[in-house]
Protein backbone atom coordinates (compact mmCIF):
# COMPACT_ATOMS: atom_id res chain seq x y z
CA UNK A 1 0.00 0.00 0.00
CA UNK A 2 1.36 3.44 -0.78
CA UNK A 3 0.44 6.80 1.00
CA UNK A 4 -2.08 9.36 0.29
CA UNK A 5 0.56 11.60 -0.91
CA UNK A 6 2.10 9.15 -3.10
CA UNK A 7 -1.00 8.17 -4.68
CA UNK A 8 -1.76 12.21 -5.53
CA UNK A 9 1.48 12.10 -7.23
CA UNK A 10 1.03 9.20 -9.54
CA UNK A 11 -3.23 10.39 -10.17
CA UNK A 12 -2.12 14.01 -10.90
CA UNK A 13 0.74 12.93 -12.95
CA UNK A 14 -1.67 11.19 -15.72
CA UNK A 15 -3.82 14.58 -15.48
CA UNK A 16 -3.23 17.65 -17.82
CA UNK A 17 -5.15 21.35 -18.18
CA UNK A 18 -7.73 20.78 -21.01
CA UNK A 19 -8.18 22.66 -24.35
CA UNK A 20 -9.30 26.25 -24.22
CA UNK A 21 -12.74 27.22 -25.32
CA UNK A 22 -14.58 30.77 -26.10
CA UNK A 23 -17.60 31.47 -24.43
CA UNK A 24 -19.86 34.63 -24.26
CA UNK A 25 -19.37 36.68 -21.22
CA UNK A 26 -22.54 35.70 -20.09
CA UNK A 27 -21.93 32.20 -19.45
CA UNK A 28 -18.81 32.98 -18.36
CA UNK A 29 -19.31 32.79 -14.55
CA UNK A 30 -17.57 30.14 -12.34
CA UNK A 31 -15.61 28.83 -15.26
CA UNK A 32 -11.87 28.89 -15.33
CA UNK A 33 -10.31 32.07 -17.48
CA UNK A 34 -7.84 30.13 -19.47
CA UNK A 35 -5.72 33.18 -20.80
CA UNK A 36 -5.18 36.44 -18.93
CA UNK A 37 -7.38 39.19 -20.40
CA UNK A 38 -6.37 42.70 -21.48
CA UNK A 39 -7.75 45.81 -21.63
CA UNK A 40 -8.41 47.52 -24.76
CA UNK A 41 -9.79 50.86 -23.09
CA UNK A 42 -9.43 53.45 -20.20
CA UNK A 43 -12.21 52.94 -17.54
CA UNK A 44 -13.35 55.52 -17.08
CA UNK A 45 -12.81 56.70 -20.60
CA UNK A 46 -12.97 60.68 -19.27
CA UNK A 47 -12.67 62.23 -16.63
CA UNK A 48 -15.69 62.09 -14.81
CA UNK A 49 -17.91 63.05 -11.60
CA UNK A 50 -18.53 61.49 -9.16
CA UNK A 51 -21.03 63.61 -7.28
CA UNK A 52 -23.88 65.77 -8.60
CA UNK A 53 -22.98 69.26 -8.41
CA UNK A 54 -21.30 72.12 -10.25
CA UNK A 55 -18.28 71.98 -12.20
CA UNK A 56 -15.83 74.79 -11.88
CA UNK A 57 -12.25 75.79 -11.78
CA UNK A 58 -10.39 74.90 -8.39
CA UNK A 59 -8.65 78.39 -7.84
CA UNK A 60 -12.00 79.77 -8.24
CA UNK A 61 -13.46 77.99 -5.40
CA UNK A 62 -14.20 79.47 -2.54
CA UNK A 63 -16.99 80.22 0.18
CA UNK A 64 -19.33 82.61 -0.89
CA UNK A 65 -17.76 82.64 -4.50
CA UNK A 66 -20.47 83.20 -6.95
CA UNK A 67 -20.38 82.09 -10.84
CA UNK A 68 -22.73 82.18 -13.90
CA UNK A 69 -24.21 78.51 -15.31
CA UNK A 70 -23.66 78.38 -18.61
CA UNK A 71 -24.75 74.60 -19.52
CA UNK A 72 -25.38 70.83 -18.34
CA UNK A 73 -22.89 67.66 -18.58
CA UNK A 74 -25.19 64.73 -17.83
CA UNK A 75 -24.18 60.70 -17.97
CA UNK A 76 -23.76 60.16 -21.62
CA UNK A 77 -24.10 63.65 -22.75
CA UNK A 78 -20.64 65.71 -22.28
CA UNK A 79 -21.01 69.71 -21.88
CA UNK A 80 -18.93 70.23 -25.72
CA UNK A 81 -17.63 73.84 -24.58
CA UNK A 82 -15.02 75.49 -22.82
CA UNK A 83 -15.74 76.57 -19.39
CA UNK A 84 -14.00 80.12 -18.71
CA UNK A 85 -13.26 82.36 -15.40
CA UNK A 86 -16.67 83.16 -13.38
CA UNK A 87 -18.04 80.07 -15.25
CA UNK A 88 -19.81 76.66 -14.03
CA UNK A 89 -21.22 74.15 -15.37
CA UNK A 90 -24.34 71.97 -13.60
CA UNK A 91 -23.02 68.15 -13.56
CA UNK A 92 -23.84 65.27 -12.78
CA UNK A 93 -22.43 61.55 -11.28
CA UNK A 94 -20.52 59.98 -14.19
CA UNK A 95 -21.02 62.81 -16.69
CA UNK A 96 -17.64 64.14 -18.50
CA UNK A 97 -15.91 67.17 -16.39
CA UNK A 98 -16.20 70.26 -19.11
CA UNK A 99 -12.50 71.12 -20.32
CA UNK A 100 -11.57 73.93 -17.88
CA UNK A 101 -12.89 72.74 -14.94
CA UNK A 102 -11.52 70.43 -12.48
CA UNK A 103 -13.39 70.77 -9.55
CA UNK A 104 -17.09 69.57 -8.35
CA UNK A 105 -18.74 71.24 -5.92
CA UNK A 106 -21.53 69.43 -4.71
CA UNK A 107 -25.31 70.63 -5.00
CA UNK A 108 -25.73 70.31 -1.42
CA UNK A 109 -23.11 73.02 -0.44
CA UNK A 110 -24.44 75.60 -3.61
CA UNK A 111 -27.36 78.15 -3.61
CA UNK A 112 -29.02 79.14 -7.27
CA UNK A 113 -30.94 81.94 -8.43
CA UNK A 114 -31.69 81.51 -12.13
CA UNK A 115 -28.27 80.93 -13.52
CA UNK A 116 -26.54 82.14 -10.99
CA UNK A 117 -25.06 79.99 -8.07
CA UNK A 118 -23.28 81.00 -4.68
CA UNK A 119 -20.77 78.34 -2.78
CA UNK A 120 -22.59 78.43 0.13
CA UNK A 121 -20.92 75.86 2.44
CA UNK A 122 -17.52 74.73 3.40
CA UNK A 123 -16.64 72.92 -0.20
CA UNK A 124 -13.64 70.86 1.42
CA UNK A 125 -10.54 70.65 -0.74
CA UNK A 126 -11.58 66.50 -2.44
CA UNK A 127 -12.05 67.45 -6.14
CA UNK A 128 -15.40 65.07 -6.80
CA UNK A 129 -13.62 64.09 -10.11
CA UNK A 130 -12.50 60.62 -11.11
CA UNK A 131 -9.64 60.71 -13.36
CA UNK A 132 -9.30 59.06 -16.64
CA UNK A 133 -8.16 55.49 -16.83
CA UNK A 134 -8.53 55.58 -12.71
CA UNK A 135 -10.12 51.94 -12.71
CA UNK A 136 -8.06 50.39 -15.44
CA UNK A 137 -6.07 51.84 -18.47
CA UNK A 138 -5.41 49.99 -21.57
CA UNK A 139 -3.47 47.14 -20.74
CA UNK A 140 -4.66 46.57 -18.03
CA UNK A 141 -4.89 42.64 -17.34
CA UNK A 142 -7.18 40.33 -15.69
CA UNK A 143 -4.38 37.43 -15.32
CA UNK A 144 -5.48 33.75 -15.91
CA UNK A 145 -5.66 31.21 -14.07
CA UNK A 146 -9.04 32.03 -12.11
CA UNK A 147 -12.38 30.88 -11.15
CA UNK A 148 -14.58 33.60 -12.75
CA UNK A 149 -16.48 35.46 -10.02
CA UNK A 150 -19.38 37.76 -10.33
CA UNK A 151 -16.65 40.60 -9.64
CA UNK A 152 -14.52 39.65 -12.60
CA UNK A 153 -17.55 39.02 -15.25
CA UNK A 154 -17.89 43.09 -14.10
CA UNK A 155 -14.59 43.60 -14.50
CA UNK A 156 -14.53 41.85 -18.37
CA UNK A 157 -17.90 43.58 -19.35
CA UNK A 158 -16.44 46.68 -18.32
CA UNK A 159 -13.85 46.11 -20.48
CA UNK A 160 -15.82 45.42 -23.37
CA UNK A 161 -14.77 41.79 -23.68
CA UNK A 162 -17.20 39.82 -24.72
CA UNK A 163 -15.97 36.54 -25.50
CA UNK A 164 -13.83 34.92 -22.64
CA UNK A 165 -11.27 32.32 -23.22
CA UNK A 166 -11.79 29.40 -20.29
CA UNK A 167 -10.80 25.83 -19.72
CA UNK A 168 -12.99 23.40 -21.32
CA UNK A 169 -15.45 21.39 -18.55
CA UNK A 170 -13.55 17.91 -17.81
CA UNK A 171 -16.39 15.59 -18.69
CA UNK A 172 -16.94 12.68 -15.87
CA UNK A 173 -18.60 9.74 -16.12
CA UNK A 174 -19.95 8.51 -12.56
CA UNK A 175 -20.61 4.51 -12.90
CA UNK A 176 -22.44 3.38 -9.57
CA UNK A 177 -21.87 -0.70 -9.20
CA UNK A 178 -23.96 -3.12 -7.14
CA UNK A 179 -26.79 -5.08 -7.51
CA UNK A 180 -28.32 -3.88 -4.33
CA UNK A 181 -28.48 -0.18 -5.77
CA UNK A 182 -31.75 1.52 -7.06
CA UNK A 183 -31.72 5.05 -8.04
CA UNK A 184 -33.23 7.91 -5.93
CA UNK A 185 -36.98 8.07 -6.56
CA UNK A 186 -37.18 4.39 -7.64
CA UNK A 187 -39.05 1.53 -5.20
CA UNK A 188 -35.88 -0.80 -3.25
CA UNK A 189 -36.74 -4.49 -3.31
CA UNK A 190 -36.00 -5.68 0.39
CA UNK A 191 -32.20 -6.24 -0.02
CA UNK A 192 -31.99 -3.34 -1.96
CA UNK A 193 -30.81 0.76 -0.99
CA UNK A 194 -30.34 3.47 -2.55
CA UNK A 195 -27.61 5.07 -4.77
CA UNK A 196 -26.47 7.90 -2.52
CA UNK A 197 -22.58 8.96 -2.91
CA UNK A 198 -23.18 9.05 -6.42
CA UNK A 199 -25.53 12.27 -6.08
CA UNK A 200 -23.27 13.45 -3.51
CA UNK A 201 -20.34 13.26 -5.70
CA UNK A 202 -22.02 14.73 -8.60
CA UNK A 203 -22.66 17.39 -6.80
CA UNK A 204 -19.52 18.22 -5.47
CA UNK A 205 -17.78 17.60 -9.08
CA UNK A 206 -20.34 20.32 -10.80
CA UNK A 207 -19.56 22.71 -7.90
CA UNK A 208 -16.00 22.18 -9.10
CA UNK A 209 -16.80 22.95 -12.58
CA UNK A 210 -17.43 19.60 -14.39
CA UNK A 211 -19.94 18.49 -16.38
CA UNK A 212 -21.37 15.01 -15.12
CA UNK A 213 -22.77 12.12 -16.48
CA UNK A 214 -24.09 10.01 -14.29
CA UNK A 215 -24.30 6.40 -16.35
CA UNK A 216 -26.94 3.89 -15.38
CA UNK A 217 -26.16 1.90 -12.54
CA UNK A 218 -23.41 -1.28 -13.49
CA UNK A 219 -24.79 -4.58 -12.05
CA UNK A 220 -22.20 -7.06 -10.87
CA UNK A 221 -21.81 -8.88 -14.27
CA UNK A 222 -18.64 -8.45 -16.44
CA UNK A 223 -20.68 -7.68 -19.12
CA UNK A 224 -22.80 -4.82 -17.35
CA UNK A 225 -19.39 -3.25 -16.38
CA UNK A 226 -18.15 -3.49 -19.96
CA UNK A 227 -21.41 -1.66 -21.47
CA UNK A 228 -21.20 0.88 -18.38
CA UNK A 229 -17.39 1.55 -19.35
CA UNK A 230 -18.13 1.70 -23.09
CA UNK A 231 -20.87 4.03 -22.29
CA UNK A 232 -18.14 6.28 -20.74
CA UNK A 233 -15.71 6.14 -23.24
CA UNK A 234 -15.44 9.90 -24.35
CA UNK A 235 -15.56 11.33 -20.83
CA UNK A 236 -12.53 12.77 -19.80
CA UNK A 237 -12.79 11.01 -15.63
CA UNK A 238 -14.46 7.88 -15.51
CA UNK A 239 -15.19 7.35 -11.89
CA UNK A 240 -16.46 4.09 -10.64
CA UNK A 241 -18.15 3.65 -7.58
CA UNK A 242 -18.00 0.47 -5.49
CA UNK A 243 -16.97 -3.20 -6.14
CA UNK A 244 -13.46 -1.89 -5.90
CA UNK A 245 -12.46 -4.33 -2.69
CA UNK A 246 -11.39 -8.15 -2.83
CA UNK A 247 -14.56 -9.86 -2.94
CA UNK A 248 -15.97 -12.41 -5.34
CA UNK A 249 -18.24 -9.34 -6.88
CA UNK A 250 -15.76 -6.66 -6.84
CA UNK A 251 -15.31 -7.17 -10.71
CA UNK A 252 -14.11 -3.30 -11.28
CA UNK A 253 -10.42 -3.91 -11.39
CA UNK A 254 -10.36 -7.04 -13.71
CA UNK A 255 -12.48 -5.86 -15.82
CA UNK A 256 -11.15 -2.02 -16.18
CA UNK A 257 -7.36 -4.14 -16.98
CA UNK A 258 -9.54 -6.61 -19.28
CA UNK A 259 -10.39 -3.20 -21.24
CA UNK A 260 -6.94 -2.06 -21.10
CA UNK A 261 -6.55 -0.02 -18.55
CA UNK A 262 -2.79 0.72 -17.16
CA UNK A 263 -3.13 0.72 -13.40
CA UNK A 264 -1.44 3.23 -11.49
CA UNK A 265 -1.92 2.13 -8.13
CA UNK A 266 -4.48 0.06 -5.89
CA UNK A 267 -4.49 0.11 -1.90
CA UNK A 268 -3.88 3.21 -0.03
CA UNK A 269 -2.85 4.09 3.26
CA UNK A 270 -5.78 5.93 3.77
CA UNK A 271 -9.33 5.13 6.25
CA UNK A 272 -11.27 5.43 4.86
CA UNK A 273 -10.50 4.93 1.28
CA UNK A 274 -8.10 1.90 0.80
CA UNK A 275 -8.86 0.34 -2.19
CA UNK A 276 -8.82 3.17 -4.01
CA UNK A 277 -7.68 2.66 -7.42
CA UNK A 278 -6.42 4.81 -10.83
CA UNK A 279 -4.87 4.39 -13.62
CA UNK A 280 -4.92 5.22 -17.35
CA UNK A 281 -7.93 3.50 -19.72
CA UNK A 282 -7.37 4.61 -23.47
CA UNK A 283 -7.80 8.61 -23.69
CA UNK A 284 -9.35 8.89 -20.31
CA UNK A 285 -8.43 8.44 -16.35
CA UNK A 286 -9.76 6.34 -14.20
CA UNK A 287 -10.71 6.44 -10.92
CA UNK A 288 -12.13 3.33 -9.06
CA UNK A 289 -13.68 4.81 -5.70
CA UNK A 290 -14.25 2.50 -2.66
CA UNK A 291 -18.44 1.77 -2.21
CA UNK A 292 -18.94 3.24 1.29
CA UNK A 293 -20.38 6.42 0.87
CA UNK A 294 -18.17 7.79 3.25
CA UNK A 295 -15.16 6.17 1.43
CA UNK A 296 -16.07 7.37 -1.61
CA UNK A 297 -16.71 10.91 -0.26
CA UNK A 298 -13.73 11.47 1.44
CA UNK A 299 -11.90 10.09 -1.36
CA UNK A 300 -13.70 13.08 -3.40
CA UNK A 301 -12.61 15.86 -1.53
CA UNK A 302 -8.76 14.36 -1.55
CA UNK A 303 -8.04 12.88 -4.86
CA UNK A 304 -11.26 13.87 -7.32
CA UNK A 305 -11.54 17.44 -6.20
CA UNK A 306 -7.86 18.17 -6.96
CA UNK A 307 -7.89 16.63 -10.34
CA UNK A 308 -11.12 18.71 -11.81
CA UNK A 309 -8.99 21.51 -10.79
CA UNK A 310 -5.87 19.93 -12.28
CA UNK A 311 -7.78 19.73 -15.47
CA UNK A 312 -9.21 23.22 -15.26
CA UNK A 313 -5.44 24.35 -15.37
CA UNK A 314 -6.13 25.78 -11.75
CA UNK A 315 -2.69 26.44 -9.65
CA UNK A 316 -2.78 24.93 -5.56
CA UNK A 317 -4.92 22.40 -6.41
CA UNK A 318 -4.64 20.29 -3.32
CA UNK A 319 -6.29 22.71 -0.76
CA UNK A 320 -4.37 23.41 2.45
CA UNK A 321 -5.06 21.97 5.47
CA UNK A 322 -5.83 24.07 8.42
CA UNK A 323 -5.66 23.58 11.85
CA UNK A 324 -7.77 23.71 15.04
CA UNK A 325 -7.69 22.76 18.79
CA UNK A 326 -8.72 19.40 19.94
CA UNK A 327 -11.73 19.47 22.50
CA UNK A 328 -11.08 16.07 23.63
CA UNK A 329 -8.39 13.45 24.30
CA UNK A 330 -8.38 10.70 21.12
CA UNK A 331 -7.01 6.84 20.98
CA UNK A 332 -3.80 6.26 18.86
CA UNK A 333 -4.33 5.76 15.03
CA UNK A 334 -4.02 2.59 13.19
CA UNK A 335 -1.50 2.06 10.56
CA UNK A 336 -3.34 3.97 7.50
CA UNK A 337 -3.57 7.88 7.24
CA UNK A 338 -7.47 8.72 8.81
CA UNK A 339 -9.66 11.63 7.46
CA UNK A 340 -11.60 11.76 10.37
CA UNK A 341 -15.19 13.30 10.53
CA UNK A 342 -15.53 15.92 12.67
CA UNK A 343 -17.18 19.51 13.53
CA UNK A 344 -14.70 23.21 14.08
CA UNK A 345 -16.36 25.81 15.70
CA UNK A 346 -14.09 28.88 16.18
CA UNK A 347 -10.85 26.76 16.05
CA UNK A 348 -12.51 24.24 18.61
CA UNK A 349 -12.60 20.53 17.24
CA UNK A 350 -14.76 18.11 18.25
CA UNK A 351 -14.35 14.84 16.22
CA UNK A 352 -17.26 12.57 16.09
CA UNK A 353 -17.38 8.84 18.21
CA UNK A 354 -18.56 7.04 15.30
CA UNK A 355 -16.18 6.95 12.54
CA UNK A 356 -17.85 3.72 10.21
CA UNK A 357 -17.47 4.31 6.83
CA UNK A 358 -20.74 4.11 5.75
CA UNK A 359 -22.45 6.72 8.54
CA UNK A 360 -23.94 9.76 6.00
CA UNK A 361 -25.85 10.96 8.65
CA UNK A 362 -22.05 11.58 10.90
CA UNK A 363 -20.40 13.02 7.29
CA UNK A 364 -23.36 15.16 6.87
CA UNK A 365 -23.03 16.82 10.18
CA UNK A 366 -19.10 17.04 9.75
CA UNK A 367 -17.48 20.85 8.53
CA UNK A 368 -13.96 19.09 8.76
CA UNK A 369 -11.92 15.52 8.09
CA UNK A 370 -9.56 16.26 11.12
CA UNK A 371 -5.91 14.44 9.32
CA UNK A 372 -4.20 12.27 11.88
CA UNK A 373 -1.65 10.74 10.60
CA UNK A 374 -0.30 6.81 10.26
CA UNK A 375 0.47 5.25 13.64
CA UNK A 376 -0.13 9.08 15.36
CA UNK A 377 0.21 8.17 19.10
CA UNK A 378 -3.20 8.79 21.58
CA UNK A 379 -3.39 12.60 21.71
CA UNK A 380 -4.57 14.72 24.53
CA UNK A 381 -7.16 17.83 24.11
CA UNK A 382 -5.35 20.85 23.69
CA UNK A 383 -3.33 19.35 20.78
CA UNK A 384 -3.56 21.38 17.23
CA UNK A 385 -4.81 19.05 14.90
CA UNK A 386 -4.77 19.54 10.62
CA UNK A 387 -7.84 19.29 9.20
CA UNK A 388 -9.83 19.56 5.29
CA UNK A 389 -12.46 21.84 5.41
CA UNK A 390 -15.38 20.57 3.56
N1 LIG B 1 -12.11 -8.82 3.24
C1 LIG B 1 -12.09 -7.49 3.07
N2 LIG B 1 -13.24 -6.87 2.94
C2 LIG B 1 -13.24 -5.53 2.78
C3 LIG B 1 -12.04 -4.82 2.76
C4 LIG B 1 -10.82 -5.53 2.87
O1 LIG B 1 -9.72 -4.98 2.84
N3 LIG B 1 -10.91 -6.88 3.00
N4 LIG B 1 -12.06 -3.47 2.65
C5 LIG B 1 -13.26 -2.83 3.16
C6 LIG B 1 -13.21 -1.44 2.86
S1 LIG B 1 -12.09 -0.50 3.71
C7 LIG B 1 -14.07 -0.86 2.00
S2 LIG B 1 -14.03 0.84 1.79
C8 LIG B 1 -15.04 -1.61 1.26
C9 LIG B 1 -15.04 -1.17 -0.19
O2 LIG B 1 -15.74 -2.05 -0.93
P1 LIG B 1 -16.11 -1.87 -2.44
O3 LIG B 1 -15.44 -0.69 -3.01
O4 LIG B 1 -15.92 -3.16 -3.10
O5 LIG B 1 -17.62 -1.45 -2.35
P2 LIG B 1 -18.91 -2.37 -2.36
O6 LIG B 1 -18.60 -3.65 -1.71
O7 LIG B 1 -19.45 -2.36 -3.71
O8 LIG B 1 -19.79 -1.48 -1.43
C10 LIG B 1 -19.47 -1.19 -0.10
C11 LIG B 1 -20.72 -0.66 0.59
O9 LIG B 1 -21.10 0.55 -0.02
C12 LIG B 1 -22.42 0.46 -0.55
N5 LIG B 1 -22.45 1.21 -1.83
C13 LIG B 1 -21.79 0.91 -2.95
N6 LIG B 1 -22.07 1.80 -3.90
C14 LIG B 1 -22.92 2.68 -3.38
C15 LIG B 1 -23.58 3.84 -3.87
N7 LIG B 1 -23.37 4.29 -5.10
N8 LIG B 1 -24.39 4.52 -3.02
C16 LIG B 1 -24.60 4.06 -1.75
N9 LIG B 1 -24.00 2.99 -1.23
C17 LIG B 1 -23.18 2.29 -2.04
C18 LIG B 1 -22.66 -1.01 -0.75
O10 LIG B 1 -24.01 -1.32 -0.74
C19 LIG B 1 -21.91 -1.59 0.44
O11 LIG B 1 -22.68 -1.52 1.59
O12 LIG B 1 -14.78 -2.99 1.33
C20 LIG B 1 -14.54 -3.47 2.66
N10 LIG B 1 -14.43 -4.88 2.63
O1 LIG C 1 -11.33 2.28 3.53
MO1 LIG C 1 -12.85 1.75 3.82
O2 LIG C 1 -13.06 3.09 2.83
O3 LIG C 1 -12.24 2.14 5.47
O4 LIG C 1 -14.32 2.03 4.59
Amino acid sequence: MITVEAAQDLLFSLVSPLEVEFVPLANAAGRVLAQDVVATRNQPPFSASSMDGYAMKSDEVELHAMFKVVGEAAAGHAFQEIVGAGQAVRIFTGAPVPEGTDFVVIQENITRRGDLITITDEPGTKSNIRAAGVDFKIGTTLESPRQLAPQDIALMASMNIHQIPVTRKPVVALISTGDELVMPGETPGPDQIIASNTFGLKAMLEGLGAEVRVLPIARDTEQSLITAFGLAKSADLIVTIGGASVGDHDLVGPVAKDLGMEQSFYKIKMRPGKPLMAGGLGDSVLIGLPGNPVSAIVCGHVFLAPVIRLMLGLKDIVPTLQTATLTHALEANGPRQHYMRAHVDNGQMTVFENQDSSLLTVLADANALAIRPASDPACEDGRRIHYLPI
